[in-house]
């Protein structure tokens, strides 16, 4: 487990025509930063909205110096993802439903440079993916169905943390336990005590009318529950 919780503002929300300045208002050093981005790159094939690609991930990442965690929800990450990787994002995470090989492929994203995420939607089942799992260094459940940000948090899935969780503190994968969708002040303790690492918020943070507030008021309730 990280030793404090990390907050990955989702810039779905955010202002696309300004997205340089949205990242800097949760990039000041101090309990206000990210610390992490998260990019959702949408190709209206695996889910049914479209949002930016490779070029835009390489323009926000000559931009800012916080970490990028691009949420690839593509089809053939297999022949995409990499150039993610290549470009320079911390973590490059691929959906399990959409990869043909996936550990071939966190191999690659390794190979250049990036930590390879796995991730999984709300109606799949972790258990068939353990053995891949052990190939990744993040896993990012979906807390809601992917392809937009403003929607309610699914409950169920954190059953599929507290696994991974549990897998993770006994030595069985090492992994960061991502949650992805619907988190915010009423739902993030849930996520806490089940034993998620990092946060993803996309509405609760570009929603709120200071992003850099919200991300440390997220960050302090996560940490409160997780050492209570
Ligand atoms: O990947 C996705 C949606 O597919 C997310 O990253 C959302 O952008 C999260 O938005 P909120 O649910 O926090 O508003
Ligand atoms: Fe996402």
């Amino acid at each position: 487990m990280v030793a404090s919780p990390l907050i990955a503002p989702s810039i779905l929300s955010a202002d696309f025509a300004k997205l340089g300045e949205e990242i800097a208002a949760v990039a000041h050093p101090g309990p206000t930063r990210a610390d992490w981005v998260h990019v959702d790159v949408m190709d209206a094939h695996f889910v049914p909205n479209l949002t930016l690609g490779l070029p835009v991930v390489q323009s926000l990442l000559k931009s800012t110096d916080v970490p990028i965690d691009c949420h690839l929800m593509i089809d053939d990450p297999d022949r995409w993802a990499i150039g993610y990787a290549e470009a320079g994002a911390y973590n490059v995470t691929v959906h399990v439903e959409a990869a043909a090989d996936p550990v071939m492929l966190a191999k690659n994203l390794r190979a250049a440079g990036a930590k390879a995420g796995l991730s999984v939607k709300p109606g799949t089942p972790l258990e068939p993916h353990l053995e891949t799992l052990k190939h990744y260094d993040t896993l990012l459940v979906m807390s809601v169905e992917p392809g937009f940000g403003g929607q309610s948090f699914i409950a169920d899935v954190l059953e599929k943390v507290r696994t991974a969780r549990r897998l993770a503190d006994t030595g069985h994968l090492k992994l960061i336990v991502e949650i992805d969708g619907g988190i915010n002040s009423d739902t993030i303790e849930q996520a806490a005590e089940a034993g998620v690492d990092c946060f993803v918020a996309g509405s609760a943070v570009y929603g709120a009318e200071d992003p850099g507030r919200a991300v440390a008021a997220l960050r302090e309730q996560a940490a409160r529950v997780r050492v209570s």
